[in-house]
């Protein structure tokens, strides 16, 4: 028995041939991505914090009761960050996690606004988030890059914020490569947020809002339409609109999946009935992702072995996974064939006689 939310229940040797293969991680937030054992430290640091000390107590407290719930632990856990030491500290740890699962390259979104509005100075911000990107590289092989997201329910002040930040060369960090927009969708419609999305898409970063988490079809539309996205972060409740199905696959817009964080912030009810496969079956371009790995008990290993059992992938049908991935990164293309070469000859060997 394992201690996973969402347990995959795939024979032993493919959960090695996940753990050996080389990834990319395209959906996957940078605080939310804080191991327990960090965020035990932090909170250690802050007395003041409700956050618990010990990683077991970690897990309880990484229980939601819907999306509402998980934002307000995400937010205690926000809390946490107070100064660019704990965002270097952080940031480097995040790397060598995701190292540890091979994974080559990674767009870890950040929400700048948060930390700005908590006090931590811009500049010192960013350069923490670059010195630790450059220090991750180094040691670990492991490449960056980052997605500056606005969170919709602080406003539009947040989205001005946030714009200005990913924006404005005397700022902006060198491994900025798209723009999003998180926090509840519930209460926040897209529309409002086009002109920072049209001034972060003019200044040459990519669109990826999440959409259709927690609401309807409607928002991934809004999500296309006004925000001009490349990519959507969730999509989930676009099964409900088979005309949407049809759209993303006509036009190649990716979904960014991840599984595990529907059920545990509650926005899919259970694993079984988890719209993946409709989306493969409508020949859209999935993408796997673990979103907050640590608060959802899962890391993105976990996640491909949900999806193989999802899909009914041998490790051919998990190397595409992992290949589909590195194809819709905003990583430049000899980086990206290089880390697809690394997955062809990972699974060449592993398949060899
Ligand atoms: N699955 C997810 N789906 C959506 N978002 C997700 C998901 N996982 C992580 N996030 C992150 O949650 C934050 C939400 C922050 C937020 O709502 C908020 C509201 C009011 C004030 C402030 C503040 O900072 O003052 C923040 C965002 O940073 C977002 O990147
Ligand atoms: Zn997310």
């Amino acid at each position: 028995m394992t201690d996973r939310l969402v347990d995959a229940h795939v024979p032993r040797d493919l959960h090695a041939f996940i753990a050996g293969l080389p990834k990319a991680e395209l959906h996957v937030h940078h605080v939310g991505s804080a191991s327990p054992r960090i965020v035990a430290a932090l909170a250690a640091r802050h007395p003041d914090s409700k956050v618990p000390t010990d990683p077991e107590a970690l897990a309880d407290y990484f229980t939601f009761t819907d999306f509402a719930h998980f934002i307000e632990v995400y937010l205690s856990v926000v809390d946490l960050i107070r100064t660019p030491e704990d965002v270097r500290l952080l940031t480097f740890e995040v790397a060598r996690d995701l190292a540890r699962q091979q994974v080559r390259y990674a767009e870890l979104t950040i929400t700048p606004f948060s930390s700005t509005r908590r006090g931590i100075d811009e500049g010192a911000f960013m350069d923490a988030i670059e010195d630790a990107r450059k220090a991750a590289e180094a040691e670990f092989g492991t490449v960056l890059r980052w997605c500056f997201d606005i969170p919709g329910e602080a406003g539009l002040e947040s989205a001005e914020e946030t714009a200005r930040l990913a924006t404005d060369d005397r700022v902006r960090p060198e491994g900025l490569v798209s723009f999003g927009l998180g926090g509840p969708e519930i209460g926040v419609p897209r529309p409002q947020f086009k002109p920072y999305f049209d001034r972060a898409i003019a200044a040459g970063l990519h669109s990826v809002p999440h959409a259709g988490e927690t609401t309807g079809p409607e928002t991934v539309w809004d999500a296309l339409t006004h925000l001009r996205a490349e990519r959507i972060g969730h999509g989930t409740s676009s099964a409900q609109d088979p005309k949407l199905l049809a759209h993303l696959a006509e036009h190649r817009i990716p979904l960014e999946v991840c599984p595990t964080s529907n059920i545990a912030t509650r926005a899919v009810r259970t694993i079984d009935e988890h719209p993946i496969k409709e989306f493969a079956k409508a020949g859209i371009i999935v993408t796997i992702n673990s979103d907050d790995p640590p608060m959802f008990g899962t890391d993105l290993n976990n996640e491909y072995a949900v999806a193989a059992r999802l899909l009914d992938l041998d490790e051919r049908g998990l190397a595409d996974l992992a290949k589909n991935a590195v194809a819709v990164s905003f990583l430049d293309e000899p980086g990206k064939a290089r880390i697809a070469d690394e997955i062809d000859t990972y699974t060449a060997g592993w398949l060899a006689p």
